[in-house]
């Protein structure tokens, strides 16, 4: 039997090979090259079904039913595997694998948002021509409809930023060419053809809702950058939200949305849109329902959550924090029986990479290093694990991504945190759309788990 590592080394080193006989020459469309591998993925899972329908994955557990499912293996999920010691690759390459073979942004170094959604949906590495042919598509679409900019308008400033995310992308469905499509009456091989037009359209219009809802909130009554043809959507977001000259927060924003783009499928965002979308509902409505589950504090809220916390930390202790007073405030959190937000997690056992990826982000620029949030965020990250452990129920004592993510915006000027997780909701469209596109393209079924209550539980224990 081959070692897990090798399997994952040959799937990268298969996708390198195959991104270096096509990165010569390949200018395909996105849909192209999926019409090309959309037939290999069916013939794949009906051989699956028929071959190896009854194989047994594990065993459900009591403790599964009472546990939030943690550790059941109960969904497919092509586009990205989530290793508890190692974290997260997607197709079989891992952060640093991607960051090596994605191709970024003219003039920048980071990965960004339409090498990752390619690598995503197609399995493939892009060529740079094709990212810059999916760039060019995403901007043409980034337009918003009247409609959605006047609901947007109306909303109060002070509604969450959250709220008014899910609210504005639902408002999308209006125009959703799957939902016209099943009106009108499509074969189910087709879904997969509509569902992926409104995903490209859904994440080319992300950055514009995104930043029309910033803002409303904090910049009221000054002109927004309409969309560049020429930038790729992330260049377009800073753009819009007001950053586009500061080429590092760029760069930031790039790296934060292509390393937040997909987690595999049960963490409550991404299933929350498989889920909706199983019951063939239009994927702006799917991903409305996923950004709500991203607005709580046990997932992407972490991120508000973590600043709000470091700040408190700081306006009681000043900047001179020493690891024994971070301490002290960590026993603080926890003796108040509160989570320590940013630590711990449903799958992952070691620091999360894209924790190391944000802070090996900080380290290549000095102004950075220089910051004492970034130093108070950096410094938790030292003594938090020893804290945690020593309390003694996190299964995982280490940060995980939400423990970063946001000192870095805070840097760069976007201060008002409880915009933070917006920026997560327009990176998680990544995987979950992409998820859909295929969930689509593989005829899965609606998803209908078995419940049952305590007393079917005992009785059936009993038996
Ligand atoms: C992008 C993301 O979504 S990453 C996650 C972002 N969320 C956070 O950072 C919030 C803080 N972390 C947490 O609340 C948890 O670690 C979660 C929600 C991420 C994972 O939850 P679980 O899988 O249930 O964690 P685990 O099995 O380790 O929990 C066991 C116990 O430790 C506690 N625990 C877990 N993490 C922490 C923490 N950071 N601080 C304090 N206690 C914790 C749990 O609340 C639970 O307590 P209980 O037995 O009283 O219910
Ligand atoms: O995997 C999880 O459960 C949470 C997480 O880190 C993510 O969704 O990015």
């Amino acid at each position: 039997m081959l070692r897990r590592s090798s399997v994952v080394a040959s799937a990268f080193a298969r996708n390198l090979a195959s991104a270096g006989q096509r990165r010569l020459a390949s200018t395909k469309t996105i849909r192209e090259v999926l019409e090309e591998v959309v037939p290999a993925k069916r013939a794949q899972l009906q051989a699956l079904k028929a071959e190896h329908g009854q194989a047994v994955l594990g065993d459900v557990k009591v403790e599964h039913l009472l546990g939030g499912m943690r550790g059941l293996k109960a969904m497919l999920w092509d586009a990205s595997v989530l290793d508890p010691n190692e974290g997260i690759r997607f197709h079989g390459l891992s952060i640093p694998d991607c960051q090596k073979a994605l191709p970024p942004a003219p003039g920048g170094k980071e990965i960004i948002a339409e090498s990752m959604l390619w690598l995503l949906l197609t399995g493939k590495v892009p060529t740079e021509a094709e990212t810059r042919q999916l760039s060019k598509e995403l901007a043409e679409r980034g337009q918003l409809p009247k409609h959605v900019e006047k609901l947007l308008d109306e909303l109060p400033a002070s509604l969450h930023p959250m709220t008014q995310l899910g609210m504005g992308v639902a408002a999308l469905n209006h125009d959703s060419a799957f939902a016209s499509a099943y009106e009108r009456g499509i074969k189910k091989t087709e879904y997969w053809t509509y569902a992926l037009e409104d995903s490209i359209n859904l994440i080319a219009k992300l950055p514009a809702i995104a930043a029309r809802i910033y803002r409303n909130a904090y910049k009221p009554g000054t002109p927004i950058a309409g969309v560049d043809k020429d930038l790729d959507l992330v260049g377009n977001y800073a753009n819009m939200l007001g950053f586009g000259d500061n080429h590092n927060l760029t760069e930031y924003l790039r790296l934060y949305i292509a390393l937040h783009g997909d987690h595999e499928g049960g963490n409550a965002s991404a299933h929350t849109a498989h889920l909706i979308g199983s019951t063939l509902a239009d994927p702006f409505i799917a991903y409305a329902g996923a950004l709500y589950a991203l607005a709580g504090p046990l997932h992407g809220l972490a991120n508000q959550e973590v600043l709000r916390w470091q700040l408190n930390m700081r306006k009681e202790l000043g900047d001179n924090l020493t690891h024994d007073h971070i301490k002290e405030f960590l026993w603080k959190t926890l003796k108040g029986g509160q989570v320590v937000p940013g630590y711990g997690h449903g799958v992952l056992r070691n620091p999360d990479p894209r924790f190391t990826a944000l802070l090996q982000f900080c380290e290549t620029r000095p102004e950075l290093l220089a910051d004492p949030v970034i130093q108070m965020v950096k410094k938790t990250s030292e003594v938090a694990p020893t804290v945690l452990r020593e309390h003694g129920k996190s299964k995982n004592p280490h940060p995980n991504v939400d423990a970063a993510s946001g000192c870095v915006l805070y840097h760069y000027g976007i201060t008002q945190f409880k915009y933070y997780t917006v920026i997560f909701g327009v990176s998680r469209a990544l995987g979950a759309l992409t998820q859909i596109v295929w969930a689509r393209a593989l005829g899965l079924p609606i998803e209908r788990p078995k419940s049952l209550s305590m007393d079917a539980i005992e009785k059936q224990i009993k038996q």
